[in-house]
């Protein structure tokens, strides 16, 4: 399939001849003449790339701009002689600039550049082991979600995102920094779920040299790495007690000290936190500090899950569609009318991250000249759908059920038993964790153990 554009431009000739061009071109095309419109073609026809007028009859100016920068490349035509335009549309995230009248030599040459670094930083994206930084979505959620990051994104607040696991927290928190002054420094996530407590406390804060048995030489922590840029804590309700109250500490005062030293130094570092616990609920019950559940709550953003913007399935299911094949160098696939009705009816509660691994299974499974039908979808019950990749299966055979066989050891066992679990409840590792009598650090541990992350 060819890659497509949608032309917005309210001057009806103009509007024509790009349209007219660019179809020359091989690309295809569709066109809307105000902002409004542009939304809708936006959502229906999920173009790869959009040309964007800067002045709308129902929108002038760079909101729109800002609006869909993230989610895919836009190249604005501004206006004649207005160099101070071009500049400003290149800051808000524009791909490149046309200057009217466009030079339709010029114009095949912007749109296929611009198509071709968003095609590799997709791919780069998918090397590093993400779908790609951009948050896809058109629901009224998803909006209202993009204005409220615009907002906050501009002040140093602290935020505290709060969504359930795969809701895209870690996306909203990169997206908080790129619509941040600090943008241009370092982006440093931490996952406060991953190590023993007092490795964290090193790897966050650094240490001094003799701190502890191994620690040879002085070493610099995470949030200085994070200098000026922004500390992305993950999983913060799984922070320990010390890590508790020397984050409460850099919240106050602006201080840290790495471990074994003697004086302090200061952090400019701006901090987001993520959780998928109610965290107000676990500071009331004394698990989370309350002081320091106000602090880093000073402004909360809620990320929906996916059962509710429902609406954004079908954009979400092509996106990771278009950027796994392109990264395998195949052209995109069709997912048939009733492959996406069964997306868009289950409940997904491992929520994007488990709609990208049903994608990815169903691509697998996918043959040459195929469309994605049902059957690659598979049936989508908590019962049945994989969320999270299969682990090498201790026992032959032993993935869909907990069948073992021979003597098994406790270690495949346990394997098996996580597997099956993840399976059942869409990689929802804290409904596994319940179920499995464990802390939800465990599991993760285990998870992390087993290769099931
Ligand atoms: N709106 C979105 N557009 C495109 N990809 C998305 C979107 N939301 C989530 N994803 C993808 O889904 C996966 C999970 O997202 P992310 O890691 O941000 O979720 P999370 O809420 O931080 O999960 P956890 O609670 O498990 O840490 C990632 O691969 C991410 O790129």
């Amino acid at each position: 399939m060819n890659p497509s554009v949608l032309v917005v431009e309210d001057d009806p000739t103009l509007n024509r001849l790009l349209v007219k061009e660019l179809r020359k071109a091989g690309y295809e095309l569709d066109s809307a003449s105000s902002w409004q419109e542009a939304r809708e073609r936006i959502a229906a026809f999920a173009p790869n790339l959009v040309l964007l007028d800067v002045n709308l009859p129902d929108a002038t100016g760079f909101g729109p701009l800002s609006e869909i920068a993230g989610t895919r490349p836009v190249v604005m035509l501004t206006a004649y002689g207005s160099v101070h335009q071009a500049v400003e549309a290149m800051r808000l995230g524009a791909a490149d600039y046309l200057v009217k009248p466009v030079n339709l030599d010029e114009l095949e040459l912007v749109i296929r550049g611009a198509l071709e670094r968003s095609r590799l930083q997709a791919q780069s994206a998918l090397a590093r082991g993400d779908a790609g930084l951009a948050m896809i979505g058109e629901s009224a959620a998803m909006q209202m979600l993009r204005q409220t990051i615009r907002e906050v994104g501009a002040s140093d607040v602290t935020v505290l995102i709060q969504g359930e696991s795969g809701s895209g927290k870690e996306l909203v928190a990169q997206a908080l920094h790129s619509a941040s002054r600090r943008r241009g420094e370092s982006f440093v996530a931490v996952d406060c779920c991953t190590l023993q407590e007092a490795l964290f406390e090193s790897e966050l804060f650094g240490h001094e040299r003799g701190a502890f048995t191994g620690a040879d030489r002085r070493k610099a922590g995470l949030i200085e790495a994070a200098a000026h840029g922004t500390l992305f804590l993950d999983e913060i309700g799984e922070a320990g007690p010390a890590i508790q109250a020397k984050l409460l500490r850099v919240l106050e005062t602006g201080r840290f000290r790495h471990v074994g030293a003697t004086t302090d130094l200061r952090s400019d570092a701006r901090i987001v936190a993520a959780t998928n616990r109610n965290l107000q609920q676990r500071s009331r019950d004394g698990q989370f500090r309350e002081d320091l559940y106000y602090r880093l709550s000073a402004f909360v953003i809620q990320v929906p899950p996916l059962r509710d913007r429902r609406d954004d399935i079908d954009l979400l299911a092509a996106h990771f569609i278009a950027s796994r094949r392109q990264a395998q160098g195949l052209s995109p696939a069709w997912l048939m009318p009733d492959a996406l009705a069964r997306l868009v009816a289950y409940d997904w509660p491992g929520n994007v991250r488990e709609l990208r691994n049903v994608i990815e299974r169903a691509l697998i499974l996918l043959g040459p000249g195929e469309a994605i039908g049902p059957a690659h979808i598979g049936t989508l019950d908590s019962g049945s759908a994989p969320a999270v990749p299969v682990a090498p299966p201790a026992t032959q055979g032993a993935t869909d059920a907990l069948m073992l066989q021979g003597e098994p050891t406790l270690e495949s066992i346990e394997r098996e038993y996580l597997g099956s679990l993840l399976k059942k409840y869409g990689g929802n590792r804290r409904k596994v964790a319940e179920v499995m009598g464990v802390s939800e650090r465990t599991a993760y541990r285990m998870m992390d153990r087993h290769g099931y992350k």
